[in-house]
């Protein structure tokens, strides 16, 4: 039996849409093992109601891929699935099954195909490679195509603590991509080309108080803020309280907070959803330098 640890990730990460993903430090479980039936899927924790128990189960999918790549077919599984990654807020629940699934057939077989193959075949699950990146790899990643291939680089995680407000109702990725528009302003592009450009920069120097303009958005949160009762007032606020940085996590709904030190910024955003009737459930956490491919069979902190 193999067991893989899958961090959440925050992808989107401030004005890196579609291309800049970061591994946060809480993850969902995926054991696959051999079974007398043909599939047995067992599901516990976040949303475990509302996840498919037969051959649609996302997790089962990519399993099925990297068994198919490899010319053999998936028969007699057991598949366990704890999670923690709550579905559908904008934290990567379909990147971490994607991964979790992929990582551990790629596991149960004896790991033979390398992780650039697993992030060709995780980007064609899920469209983008930005979520899955992080994922499987850990830390913060820039991806991207190039023609047909992902091409991607790592780069130092940040030294910061991170602030995830979950609002309660789900936001699905492929709703909140649809209202995105098909063209923007041409100052609006140049806009955004300057707050990565601070970001990134911001990151790779330790210069965390840029990242009050290089966690700024102008392409995608105009538009799904409008699904998030309050978004641009809590931005403000956790702002005020200290915040190097506030974003849309992924398609959201939830919104991440950089800080030097997180507690105080996690009570103003929370009282701040809470002015508009959004309630959230506040976690504190950190970057992530490991992804799944370092956390297989890990024996530590943690469940596998
Ligand atoms: N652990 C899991 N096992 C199986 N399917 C999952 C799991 N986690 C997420 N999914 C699938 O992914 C969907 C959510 O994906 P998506 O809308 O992209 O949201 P997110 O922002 O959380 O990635 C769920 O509705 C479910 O179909
Ligand atoms: N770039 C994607 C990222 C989606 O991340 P998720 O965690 O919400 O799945 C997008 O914005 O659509």
């Amino acid at each position: 039996m193999v067991c893989v640890l899958i961090p959440a990730t925050s992808a989107n990460l401030g004005p890196g849409f579609d291309a800049v993903g970061m591994a946060l430090s809480f993850y969902n479980e995926v054991s696959l093992g051999p079974s007398p039936k043909e599939l047995e899927i067992e599901v516990f924790g976040d949303g475990a109601e509302l996840i498919s128990r037969d051959k649609n189960n996302l997790v089962y999918v990519a399993i099925t891929k990297v068994f198919e790549k490899l010319g053999k077919t998936p028969r007699n599984l057991k598949l366990t699935l704890k999670n923690r990654v709550p579905l559908a807020r904008g934290l990567g629940s379909s990147a971490a099954a994607i991964v979790g699934g992929l990582v551990a057939a790629n596991a149960y077989l004896g790991n033979p195909l390398p992780s650039d193959e697993l992030l060709r075949l995780a980007t064609e699950l899920e469209g983008h490679p930005d979520n899955v990146a992080p994922a499987l790899l850990g830390g913060v990643v820039i991806s991207g195509f190039d023609r047909d291939k992902v091409k991607y680089l790592k780069l130092p995680v940040p030294e910061v603590e991170v602030v995830v407000a979950i609002p309660r109702f789900q936001l699905k990725t492929a709703d909140s991509r649809q209202i995105l528009p098909a063209e923007i302003p041409f100052s609006r592009a140049v806009l955004n080309v300057n707050r990565v450009s601070f970001l990134i920069a911001a990151f790779c120097l330790k210069k965390y108080e840029y990242l009050q303009i290089g966690m700024e958005d102008y392409l995608h949160q105009p538009y799904r803020s409008q699904l998030i009762p309050g978004f641009y007032q809590v931005v403000e606020e956790a702002k005020n309280a200290g915040a190097y940085g506030v974003a849309l996590s992924g398609s959201g709904p939830t919104v991440i907070a950089l800080a030097k030190e997180g507690e105080a910024v996690g009570r103003v955003i929370k009282e701040a959803f809470l002015k508009f009737n959004v309630e959230t459930e506040i976690i504190y956490t950190r970057p992530e330098n490991r992804g799944a491919i370092d956390l297989i069979n890990y024996k530590g902190e943690g469940d596998c």
